[in-house]
């Protein structure tokens, strides 16, 4: 559905986004993850047309987005959601945007409904917190139903339940066959939205994933009613250790070793799970700590 290879763009001589490549398939959800400065608006800029590649190109079903004749029954694209006149309503916004669009402008207030923004429809844009100016970008975004959806940090600035709201909106037009790309600076806001994770550090992705695979690490957390007994038991074993937080010992090893040589030496355990690599953790790792 989304194709781009190559992508490259230089500002004042320094490459913001160097060989970015990947490809998008229908029915999922993808995220586009990476520190402030990454790189990730601007590949989203170069995808939709909006700021011309140094290199390679990017193709939506097929060719490029702003060649298509209506590229907005094709991609739905959410980039700056302060982007807007204040002085409108957020139905009047989307009206004169379906019109635009072609669509019925009833449709506007299916997708303000659809984002929980019915009853704040004929307030000014103006008069929006953050997070409802976000809802209304995701709202224009869905006006004509596109099959593809790319959405610069979309879930910025929402609070919990509009989270939850927006995941499920998300869900739903994968599962329904639509292919989605959002971009994040934050790792818990995605891990449960998306089926795969672009990590994108100075400009080069790095790393590409389902987000389990990214996170695992080969450490494991280890609890047992004797922590002393573990500790000696682990130590025997070979297997190295260090204290970590909420009465748990990091050992370097995975659960498979930690519960065989657990078991052997008979310590009953009261915990035992593989550690998971923080976002943080993460970034540094992939991006050998490069953030902005
Ligand atoms: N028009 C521009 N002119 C000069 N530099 C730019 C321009 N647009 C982006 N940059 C620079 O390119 C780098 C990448 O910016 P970009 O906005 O793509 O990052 P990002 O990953 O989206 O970051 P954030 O999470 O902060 O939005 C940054 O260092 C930014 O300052």
């Amino acid at each position: 559905m989304l194709t781009a290879w190559g992508l490259t763009k230089t500002y004042e001589g320094r490459r913001v986004v160097d060989q970015v490549g990947f490809e998008l398939q229908p029915g999922t959800v993808t995220a586009f993850l990476g520190p402030n400065g990454a790189g990730k608006s601007t590949t989203l800029r170069m995808i939709t047309g909006l700021t011309r590649p140094d290199h390679g190109q990017a193709t939506v079903a097929g060719r490029p987005f702003t060649a298509w004749p209506n590229p907005s029954h094709v991609a739905g694209v959410l980039l700056d959601a302060a982007a807007v006149h204040p002085g409108r309503s957020g139905r009047g916004h989307l009206r004169m945007a379906a019109t635009l669009a072609g669509v019925p402008s009833r449709r506007a207030d299916e997708v303000l409904e659809m984002l929980g923004l019915a009853d704040a429809a004929t307030r000014k844009i103006g008069k929006y917190s953050l997070g409802m100016r976000q809802r209304l970008g995701i709202a224009h975004a869905l006006l004509t139903n596109p099959p593809l959806l790319v959405l610069d940090e979309p879930i910025n600035g929402l609070d919990p339940e509009g989270i939850r709201a927006v995941r499920t909106l998300l869900r739903g037009h994968a599962s329904r066959g639509g292919t989605v790309l959002l971009s994040s600076h934050v790792l818990s806001e995605v891990d449960q939205t998306a089926d795969r994770v672009l990590v994108i550090g100075n400009g080069r992705i790095v790393a590409d994933g389902p987000l389990a695979s990214l996170t695992t690490s080969s450490r494991s957390l280890v609890r047992a009613k004797d922590m002393q007994r573990l500790a000696e038991a682990l130590q025997r074993g070979g297997v190295a250790i260090q204290p970590a937080p909420d009465g748990f010992i990091a050992a370097h090893a995975p659960v498979e070793r930690v519960s065989d040589v657990t078991f052997a030496a008979g310590v009953p355990l009261l915990g035992l799970r593989e550690e998971q690599m923080s976002l943080e953790d993460l970034f540094f790792r992939l991006t050998s700590g490069s953030r902005a």
